[in-house]
């Protein structure tokens, strides 16, 4: 179980940084909640204030100090609030700065998720922990996905037998997410930046200015937690190649708002469509990142589970387990997950009913909220987090030298030897 500090909170007095759709989703969550006040928030847009105040009458909560005035103003919050706990949901190039200021008051840091832009930064994540004892929680959500979690009951179980070679990813046609009409959050446009609304303001810049996996954690956290990264494993080596950038430029020109004399026909977007990452690991384990955003597809995660006794395969929703199911041939998954369902989801189904994302996000925050009023360490904490994040730089580096490969920083300094892989084994 996760090591706790001592306190044990009745109420988590909570501030969130960043109250766009996602802050808006996780105060959503802290709002029907009798253990948590979110006291204060910080946000840029006045629309997005607007539509977070709304959620705080809907819930019958007193309004929050909200703190607008300009992108550093969450540091006056972090100066003026006395909090236990701070949530922290804004664009990339805000998450570690912000991380590491509420790290510093000693306040309890979830961050959401998001790719690193230097070994740098996660080593300012990691050492500013260190130096504070401040804890800090990854917000990474996909760990918590129900078949994801079965399926660890199952390697935890040895069903798989011996792990070899895992795959995982983030395969999400974003296009009508990376532009719209600055009205419509979703694909009613082609416009991005200071012209558009939600996401397209900001992540948008990334696919022009950035070529490599820009979003690694929904595949490598459910991953890492399969064979143990950081916890009797480390990452050691990690190469990756992008194909050619089309998806973008395309849609802009195929859209009915845009065409070929649109200006944002004329911008030259540098991520590859395609990004393909692979990960070497001390124990010999091989693993796949596929980084997949601006091409038409399905959404799907891409996940494989590949063992001595067989294999899972999220996207035909099958596995094969020697000597269980019949030779040579894909069954059904559905029988085995719901066999091996995890406790956590036998006991809190329920509550987390209607929570975001089939329900993982209420998981998450559940174990945000119960972490931090016991000021334990994170189930998915600072090593965690600045490992899955410094895929990206790694992926950059790599993809700008054709492919060459990158040795991979151990942020624990040897923990890893000795931590426990203990993910989801202390009650939430
Ligand atoms: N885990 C998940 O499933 C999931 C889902 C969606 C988004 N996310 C992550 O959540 C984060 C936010 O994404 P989103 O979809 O809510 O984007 P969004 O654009 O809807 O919200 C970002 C908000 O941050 C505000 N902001 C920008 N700079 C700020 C600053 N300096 N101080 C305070 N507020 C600032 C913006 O005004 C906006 O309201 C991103 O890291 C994204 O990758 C995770």
């Amino acid at each position: 179980a996760p090591a706790t500090t001592g306190r044990s909170l009745e109420k988590l007095r909570v501030a969130v940084l960043g109250t766009g759709f996602r802050g808006q989703s996780h105060l959503d969550l802290l709002l029907r909640r009798d253990d948590c006040v979110v006291t204060a928030i910080a946000d840029i847009d006045q629309r997005m204030i607007g539509m977070t105040k709304e959620l705080f009458a809907k819930a019958g909560a007193p309004a929050p100090v909200v703190y607008d005035q300009g992108p550093e103003d969450y540091l006056r919050l972090l100066e003026t609030e006395d909090l236990d706990a701070v949530m922290i949901a804004t664009p990339w190039r805000w998450h570690t700065p912000m991380a590491v200021a509420a790290m510093r008051k000693g306040r309890y840091v979830g961050v959401e998720v998001c790719g690193a832009f230097s070994l740098d930064e996660c080593w300012e994540l990691v050492r500013t922990h260190e130096a504070t004892g401040s804890q800090l929680f990854f917000l990474e959500n996909v760990c918590y996905r129900r078949d994801v979690m079965a399926v660890l009951n199952m390697v935890r179980q040895g069903l798989f037998g011996e792990l070899l070679h895992l795959e995982g990813g983030y395969q999400h046609d974003l296009r009508n997410v990376k532009f719209n009409d600055g009205v419509e959050a979703y694909g009613g446009g082609v416009e991005f930046g200071p012209k558009a609304f939600h996401e397209a303001r900001w992540r948008t810049a990334h696919s022009v200015l950035r070529n490599g996996d820009l979003y690694p954690t929904h595949g490598v956290g459910p991953v890492a937690n399969y064979i143990n990264i950081n916890r009797g494993n480390r990452f050691v080596g990690l190469t990756s190649m992008a194909s050619k950038a089309r998806g973008l430029h395309e849609y802009i020109v195929n859209h009915p708002k845009g065409g070929p004399s649109h200006p944002n026909a004329k911008v030259e977007f540098k991520l590859g469509d395609k990004v393909t990452t692979l990960l070497s690991t001390v124990n010999g384990e091989t693993v796949v990142l596929h980084h997949d955003t601006n091409l038409p597809r399905p959404y799907s995660l891409g996940f494989r589970v590949q063992g001595t006794k067989g294999l899972w395969m999220d996207v035909n929703q099958s596995l094969h387990l020697e000597g269980t199911t019949e030779a040579h041939r894909w069954a059904a998954a559905a029988p085995f997950l719901e066999k091996y369902d995890h406790p956590l989801w036998q006991r809190m189904a329920d509550r987390a009913e209607g929570a975001g994302h089939g329900g993982m996000d209420f998981f998450l925050v559940n174990a945000f909220v119960e972490a931090a009023k016991a000021n334990a360490v994170a189930p998915i904490d600072v090593y965690d987090a600045a490992t899955w994040l410094a895929i990206t730089p790694l992926s950059e580096q790599s993809v700008a030298q054709g492919g060459t490969l990158q040795a991979f920083p151990d942020f624990t300094n040897g923990k890893w030897m000795d931590r426990a892989a203990d993910f989801a084994t202390g009650g939430y």
